[in-house]
C-alpha cells in the first residue's frame, strides 16, 4: 500500500486542492452512510471509518451513520444455539430471533461504532428506529423464486420522523442508527440496514447516500470482472434489478429508492479500501458505483 510519506509535497498539495469544489458542495449537507461489510470487521478499517465520520463533521458536512451487523447477529445466534436462516436475502425473524437482533445491533454493534467515533471527541450518539418515532415499519414478504414469502418480523420502513436525528445533528453530534423499527402497534421488526439507510436518506432529505460493501461496486454482469460500472441511472438499474444476485439486491434497491425519493446521488463503494468515504466524496473520479435519478 502507498504510504503518505511516499507522496511528494506537490502530490499531497494536489490531493488537498482537488477537494475544494466538493467541500463547497457538501458543507452543511446531510450525508447518510451505511456502514457494513469488511469495514466493520477489520480493526484498521473500522478506525479509518470512524476517523472519516469525524473528518466530515469537523469540516461541516453532516454525516448520519446507519449500521449493519448481519454477520454479528449470525455469530450470536450460533453461540446461543439458535437457528439463523435467510430467505431471498432477508433473515427469517421469529420473536426469539428478533430479541437477539435488537440486542446485537443496538447493544453491541452500535455501541462499538459509537465508541470508535467518540475516541475523537463527544460526537456519536446511538439511536434506534424505535426512538422518538424515527421509523415506523410495516411487515413485508420477500420474493423467493418469484413467490412472496413470509419471513416473520421483517419490516419495511414506511414512515420516517427524522426530528430526533435532526436534533442530534443540530447539536453537533453524529447519529449512529440501528435498523430496528416498531410497527403501528409497537411490535418491533428487523429491517435490512441498506433499506433503513435509504429510507432515512429519503426522509431526511440527504444530499447523498453512501453504502459500504465488500466489493468494488456494481457489476452489471456478475461475476464478469469487466462489467464493473462506475455510473448507472435509475431507469437502467430498475431494468437490471430482477437479474441481480441476492447480496446486491437490497443494496441496489436501496440506492434506487433513495434517488427516486429525491436524493441527488447514491453510491455503493468498497469498504475494504481505507478511507473509502473520503475518496468517494472528495476526489474527482470518486470510487465505486454512482446511481443517479436520470
Ligand atoms: N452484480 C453484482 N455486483 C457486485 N457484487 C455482487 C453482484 N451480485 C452479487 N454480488 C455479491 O454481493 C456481495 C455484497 O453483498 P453482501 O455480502 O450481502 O454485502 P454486505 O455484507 O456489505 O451487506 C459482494 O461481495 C458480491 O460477492
Ligand atoms: C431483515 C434482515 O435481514 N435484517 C438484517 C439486519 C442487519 C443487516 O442488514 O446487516 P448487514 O448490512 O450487515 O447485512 C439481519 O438480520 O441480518
Amino acid at each position: 500500500m502507498t504510504s503518505i510519506e511516499s507522496l511528494t509535497a506537490s502530490q499531497k498539495a494536489y490531493v488537498l486542492a482537488e477537494a475544494l469544489p466538493w467541500l463547497q458542495q457538501f458543507t452543511g449537507k446531510i450525508v447518510v452512510v451505511k456502514y457494513g461489510g469488511n469495514a466493520m470487521v477489520d480493526d484498521g478499517l473500522k478506525r479509518a471509518f470512524a476517523e472519516d465520520m469525524v473528518f466530515l463533521r469537523t469540516i461541516g458536512v453532516l454525516p448520519v451513520v446507519v449500521h449493519g451487523g448481519g454477520p454479528q447477529i449470525s455469530a450470536m445466534l450460533k453461540k446461543l444455539g439458535m437457528q439463523g436462516e435467510f430467505k431471498g436475502g432477508f433473515r427469517v425473524t421469529t420473536p426469539e430471533v428478533m430479541d437477539v437482533v435488537r440486542m446485537v445491533l443496538f447493544g453491541q454493534v452500535g455501541r462499538e461504532l459509537v465508541g470508535l467515533i467518540n475516541s475523537h471527541g463527544p460526537y456519536a450518539v446511538g439511536i434506534s428506529g424505535e426512538d422518538a418515532h424515527l421509523f415506523t415499519a410495516t411487515r413485508r414478504t420477500v420474493l423467493v423464486d418469484g413467490t412472496p414469502t413470509d419471513v416473520g418480523l421483517v419490516g419495511d420502513v414506511t414512515t420516517v420522523s427524522p426530528d430526533a436525528v435532526l436534533d442530534l445533528i443540530g447539536a453537533g453530534r453524529i447519529p449512529v442508527v440501528s435498523s430496528i423499527a416498531p410497527d403501528v402497534d409497537g411490535i418491533v421488526h428487523n429491517i435490512n440496514a441498506d433499506t433503513a439507510a435509504a429510507a432515512l436518506a429519503e426522509g431526511i432529505g440527504a444530499e447523498k447516500l453512501i453504502v459500504l460493501t465488500d466489493v468494488e461496486g456494481l457489476y452489471t454482469n456478475w461475476p464478469d470482472r469487466g462489467s464493473l460500472t462506475s455510473r448507472i441511472a435509475a431507469g437502467a438499474l430498475e431494468e437490471l434489478l430482477p437479474n441481480l444476485d441476492s447480496g446486491m439486491v437490497p443494496k441496489m434497491e436501496a440506492c434506487l429508492r433513495a434517488v427516486q425519493g429525491g436524493v441527488p446521488s447514491a453510491h455503493v463503494i468498497d469498504g475494504r479500501v481505507p478511507h473509502s468515504v473520503l475518496l468517494e466524496m472528495f476526489t474527482g473520479e470518486g470510487i465505486g458505483t454512482m446511481v443517479t435519478p436520470t
